[in-house]
């Protein structure tokens, strides 16, 4: 099979173009995707990334993660995808629509290796994020390990939980990130997010991803967090996300579609043994 590493911001892929030489029709997704970002006995990713045929958009994207759950959305790895396509397959546009289990998404191949992206519009009822709870999802207790935290809920196609934080140096990430997770009030599990506000346009976000653990960014999580920033009234319409690989540029106005600029990066093509 033959692939290509790529990264956004260190959120990293193993990438695999099924559109015109399929390969992978035969295999287990969930057990090949655990296999291939195995980080000692495969290639090493976050997550294994489809580029597949759609009637519906210029082409389809699928995203196992490193554990073998399939995402419904993922914001770095379809900046990647959308300079792949842009590259390999020479459209006469750079504005792409990409089929995903969260609708048509719509990335658009800028210079320098910076793809922005529509992601659409934020999703905030309870039942669709999902959320256990009957309420508005805006700072909702949750207490975890002894210790209690405020999360708002948002989705972006996959769920987020969101909680900001006076300093992100107290945040025990592997202990407190799972415990969320994996906590009865999500029932398809959540990605989490936890925000120390520089000032009302930068933010400093570390993430723990559902199915991945902690990751250097995430794209749809700098989405979520802008939108329950602005719900809060923390943040103004512009913020640059700061995240441990480095910063996403988000755009957010009230009842509109999220923008996301950021870098996709190559970093070697390779084959792999079935
Ligand atoms: N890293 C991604 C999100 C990948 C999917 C996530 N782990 C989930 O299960 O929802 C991003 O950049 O958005």
């Amino acid at each position: 099979m033959e692939f290509l590493k790529m990264h956004g911001l260190g959120n990293d892929f193993v990438v695999v173009d099924e559109i015109t030489n399929p390969s992978l029709a035969n295999q287990s997704l969930p057990e090949l995707g655990r296999k291939i970002c195995d980080r000692r006995f495969g290639i090493g990713a976050d997550g294994l990334v489809l580029l597949l045929p759609s009637s519906k958009a210029d082409f389809r994207m699928r995203i196992i993660n490193s554990d073998g759950s399939e995402a419904e959305m993922c914001g770095n790895a379809i900046r990647c995808v959308a300079r792949y396509y842009v590259e390999k397959y020479k459209p006469t546009k750079r504005s792409l629509a990409v089929e995903t289990l969260a609708g048509i998404i719509k990335p658009e191949v800028l210079e320098n290796n910076l793809v922005r992206v529509d992601m659409g519009r934020p999703i905030l009822k309870p039942q669709e994020i999902p959320v256990a709870v009957e309420e508005e999802p805006v700072n909702i207790p949750i207490e975890v390990l002894g210790q209690k935290f405020y999360f708002t809920a948002v989705s972006m196609g996959n769920p987020h939980a969101v909680i900001f934080v006076d300093s992100l140096a107290k945040i025990e990430l592997e202990k407190i990130g799972p415990a969320i997770e994996t906590h009865p009030l999500f029932p398809r599990k959540t990605n989490v997010e936890f925000v120390e506000i520089e000032n009302s346009k930068k933010v400093k976000v570390l993430v723990w991803e559902r199915g991945a653990g902690a990751t250097l960014a995430c794209g749809t999580g700098a989405s979520a967090v802008v939108v329950a920033g602005r719900i809060l009234g923390h943040l103004t319409e512009a913020v640059e996300v700061i995240l441990p690989g480095g910063s996403l540029f988000i755009n957010w106005n009230f009842g509109e579609s999220v923008y996301m600029t950021g870098p996709a990066e190559i970093v070697f093509r390779g084959e792999y043994y079935l």
